[in-house]
């Protein structure tokens, strides 16, 4: 299992520090929340914070935008370093395109969908992606509950990456946490995203340890 602590529950006036912690406490990705306050009403952060943590940290970047426009996007976050760009799949005209565009600059690509989203609306893109984001929470705010009906299309996702002979990761995103972790895992999710429980945890690295014995 893949864990990514979000740093948008990290102390953003010692974000240095944060992803170190992150890294020391023994994360395998870095979540990067991307928001540009119109399609989700929260505004975080941009290419620039990609930029200033890239020389801070071997972790491979996973880069969520919940932005309007994810086209525009592409270069700034090839430039600075991410390692997977996520675009919501409801925020696109241009999902095929903008995958190719995705793989051309570097990066890996991945589609997000919100929890209203079926799985159906992205079905004939699914062999051209290599990550699947199914939001367990409404984007755009950290520290809500997961929804329970989004177990279904993970269980949905993995059994078409299986009788299509598919390698796309499952990501999910949004109130996980040990107890939540545990019945993604039984859909087959293969990367769990976690904010508020990581970074608010007193211990961060028993935290994670507690996410991965679920997978015992
Ligand atoms: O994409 C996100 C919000 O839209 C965050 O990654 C997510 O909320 C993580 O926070 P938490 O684990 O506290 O729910």
């Amino acid at each position: 299992m893949i864990i990514a602590p979000s740093i948008l529950s990290a102390d953003m006036a010692n974000l240095k520090a944060e992803v170190h912690k992150a890294e020391s406490a023994g994360a395998d990705w870095l979540h990067v929340d991307i928001m540009d306050g119109h399609f989700v009403p929260n505004l975080t952060f941009g290419a620039n914070v990609v930029d200033a943590i890239r020389p801070h940290t071997k972790l491979c970047l996973d880069c969520h935008l919940m932005v309007a426009n994810p086209e525009d996007y592409v270069n700034s976050l090839a430039q600075a370093g991410a390692d997977i760009m996520t675009f919501h799949a409801e925020a696109s005209q241009h999902s095929h395109g903008l995958i190719q565009s995705i793989k051309a600059a570097g990066m890996q690509a991945g589609l997000a969908i919100n929890p209203g989203t079926p799985v159906s609306a992205i079905s004939p893109l699914l062999a051209d992606v290599d990550l699947v984001l199914v939001m367990t929470v409404n984007p755009g705010f950290g520290g809500q509950s997961f929804i329970e009906s989004t177990l279904d299309k993970m269980a949905e996702l993995d059994q078409w990456r299986q009788s299509h002979n598919l390698a796309f990761k499952i990501e999910v995103d949004g109130g996980i946490k040990q107890e939540t972790t545990k019945a993604c895992l039984d859909q087959g999710v293969d990367v769990f995203v976690a904010g508020s429980y990581l970074y608010g945890a007193d211990n961060m690295q028993q935290a994670m340890q507690a996410m991965r014995r679920q997978a015992r």
